[in-house]
């Protein structure tokens, strides 16, 4: 085969110039990302090699090698793992097939223009082995995969191509030489990424707990020593090579709790899961008994940018007795922890099943049961103990527990009391999150019903007009600004006995003696009304399922409530968003009998129901009702024209 040029991908054009203009100053990661790839495609040959032994080629001691050359200006990455063919090469060196990689452009270029470093993105969206690129003018990576005979080589100075030819490889796996940039080598260099004792601090650094051993040759100089082992006196030095491993593999998690620093621990997150910020939670744990288990868990500061798409790949590692299993296990959590990271170890788990076989195991599911309700204490004690915390924590990842109550109505599961008083809502009282239980315990006596809103934001729900009334008599409302909150509330459907009501649909139910009162007065308007009442909803069509005197609005002449059976407005927007049109809220128009243009309406209903004027009025109200609650009349252009007609006389 000759050597063949191919372009980059677009993409991968634009990702590897800003590596190079690089607005990132610590430039020394891109070694640990080598080395977590090296480690990586190790555990991929590992697991093939439980399966199919040929592929090991009797070549089980698996290692990373770290070969400095000061001559060459070079650092070159090697490994023993499954190793990349021509496809692997151009599939994954030549394209970001990462969806999460066009997000990741996309906040770098605003993190850009808005002056900010970008620094922590990196991390967050784990761009690789391009960081490479930041230190070196060339990149040289020869591979030849397990099980197969040709290896090829595929080189790139990042100047918008890449080249690929064969060549030989003895040994399976991948060498990433390095060519430094000038900045990078020498002396003089700010950074000297060929210095032996650099390299080594930035293993201990980034990359002390990596599962297999990182070795490097170091040049050691000493007295030559006599036949007793005793120095030589005089007779100068002598260089020696001698291998090294850097890191020292020491699983975190199997020491003592107590003998581990803070700070242990957070580098010990950032190196695994590759993040440039210290995680928000730690919580490591040891159980003995029927079941033994280590686990140490982590909730991220930031939810991941990707979390809720199906890109995102949940789920915890797997060890027994320290050897790895396997990664992002997803049967160990509920779907609702999917923001959890850390791993298992466990003797119970065996490491000579299948992965399949292993995911069902009993085992797997009474420890999974045990996290689960060991998340759940930690969250409660923190929002007992901790509230800023809790907020903190909410703000990443409460949509994770709301989306669990909601997906419970499909899994059937008892999620809803396991998360019900962990849920957090900031209310009409106060711009301040409340737990259920707090709104309860600020209930008056005579109050029924929880009462929620929905909105885009605070200032949207204020100016409802149904909100009035509930403000006037001092009710709380809760806010709901998120999708899924009215989902969410529709599977719980009540709380310590207490049903949930939108302030938008059916009748609110209060039951306090002014409203009763009201009730009572809004049935004798309606009796007297009835034909005009009969006559709004024929002129409307089947543009609303009913007209109704309304007993709740104050200032405001009209407002669309939904029937209390079916979706709320709210949800119908989010149906209609997600290409499912078909689920429509039922629109009762309600008419404020207090107000003047009711008077009006009476008045053009005593000509008939079939004059222009009687039917404009009509359409009007409901354009209007339409709009308050944010949606688009179905012909807008019409109704401004009427608009325009009524102002001119
Ligand atoms: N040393 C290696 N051996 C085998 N394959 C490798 C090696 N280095 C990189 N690769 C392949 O190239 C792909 C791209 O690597 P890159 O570092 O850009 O992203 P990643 O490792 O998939 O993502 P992340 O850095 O977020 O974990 C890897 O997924 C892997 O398939």
């Amino acid at each position: 085969m000759a050597k063949e040029t191919h372009q980059f991908q677009a993409e991968t054009k634009k990702l590897l110039d800003l590596m190079i203009h690089s607005i990132y100053t610590n430039r020394e990661i891109f070694l640990r990302e080598l080395i977590s790839n090296a480690s990586d495609a190790i555990d991929k040959v590992h697991f093939e090699g439980l399966t199919n032994k040929d592929l090991l080629e009797g070549d089980d001691q698996y290692e990373i090698f770290l070969v400095p050359d000061a001559d060459s200006h070079t650092l070159t990455i090697s490994d023993n793992g499954l190793g990349m063919n021509k496809d692997d090469l151009m599939e994954n060196l030549g394209t970001i097939a990462k969806s999460g990689t066009k997000a990741f452009l996309e906040k770098l270029q605003q993190a850009k223009e808005g002056g900010d470093t970008g620094k922590d993105l990196i991390g967050q969206f784990g761009v690789g082995f391009y960081s490479a690129f930041m230190v070196s003018e060339k990149i040289t990576v020869v591979s030849r995969k397990a099980g197969e005979k040709q290896a090829y080589k595929w080189e790139s100075t990042a100047d918008g191509s890449y080249t690929i030819e064969e060549c030989e490889k003895e040994k399976r796996g991948t060498s990433i030489t390095l060519t430094l940039l000038p900045e990078f080598y020498g002396d003089k260099a700010e950074e000297n990424f060929t210095d032996t004792y650099k390299l080594q601090s930035l293993v201990k650094k980034y990359s002390d707990y990596v599962r297999y051993p990182i070795k490097m040759n170091f040049v050691v100089e000493e007295q030559p020593k006599d036949a007793d082992g005793k120095p030589i006196e005089g007779a100068g030095t002598i260089k020696r090579n001698e291998v090294r491993t850097l890191n020292s593999m020491q699983p975190l998690w199997a020491k003592n709790k107590s003998e581990i620093k803070p700070e242990e621990y957070d580098e010990f997150y950032q190196n695994l899961f590759h993040d440039w910020e210290r995680p928000m939670e730690v919580m490591h744990n040891k159980v003995e008994g029927t079941i033994e288990y280590t686990s140490l868990l982590f909730f991220p500061e930031h939810a991941p940018y990707n979390l809720y798409h199906s890109d995102y790949e949940p789920g915890l590692q797997l060890y027994s007795r320290h050897v790895f299993i396997m990664d992002k296990c997803k049967d160990l959590l509920p779907e609702y922890l999917r923001f959890v990271k850390g791993l298992v170890d466990s003797p119970d788990f065996s490491l000579n099943i299948s992965r399949e076989l292993l995911q069902q195991s009993r085992e797997l599911k009474l420890i999974g049961k045990n996290l689960e309700k060991s998340i759940l204490r930690q969250l409660n004690t923190m929002l007992k103990k901790d509230r800023e915390k809790y907020e903190k924590f909410w703000a990443q990842y409460g949509k994770s527990l709301k989306i669990g109550i909601y997906g419970s109505a499909y899994t059937g599961t008892d999620t809803v009391d396991k998360l019900k008083d962990l849920l957090l809502f900031t209310t009409s009282k106060e711009d301040k999150l409340i737990t259920l239980k707090e709104y309860v315990e600020h209930m008056p006596e005579n109050q029924k019903k929880i009462y929620y809103a929905t909105g885009k934001d605070r200032a949207a729900i204020d100016s409802l007009p149904q909100m009035e009334l509930l403000r006037d008599k001092g009710i709380e409302v809760l806010y709901f600004l998120d999708n899924v909150d009215e989902f969410a509330v529709e599977v719980m459907r009540e709380y310590d006995g207490k049903p949930f009501h939108s302030i938008s649909r059916g009748d609110l139910g209060l039951d306090d003696v002014e409203s009763q009162e009201v009730k009572k007065e809004t049935e004798n308007i309606t009796k007297t009304n009835e034909d005009l009442i009969k006559d709004i909803k024929e002129t409307l069509g089947d543009k609303v399922a009913d007209v109704k005197i309304s007993s709740r609005l104050k200032s405001s002449a009209v407002c669309l409530v939904a029937d209390e059976q079916g979706p709320s407005f709210a949800m119908e927007q989010v149906f209609a968003e997600t290409n499912n049109p078909m689920f429509k809220a039922k629109r009762i128009l309600e008419i404020n009998p207090k107000h003047d243009l009711f008077a009006r309406l009476q008045n053009i209903h005593e000509a008939g129901k079939d004059t222009q004027q009687f039917k404009d009025y009509c359409n009007l109200l409901y354009a209007q009702a339409l709009l308050i609650e944010g949606m688009m009349p179905e012909d807008p252009a019409a109704i401004a024209n009427k608009i325009a007609e009524l102002m001119a006389k």
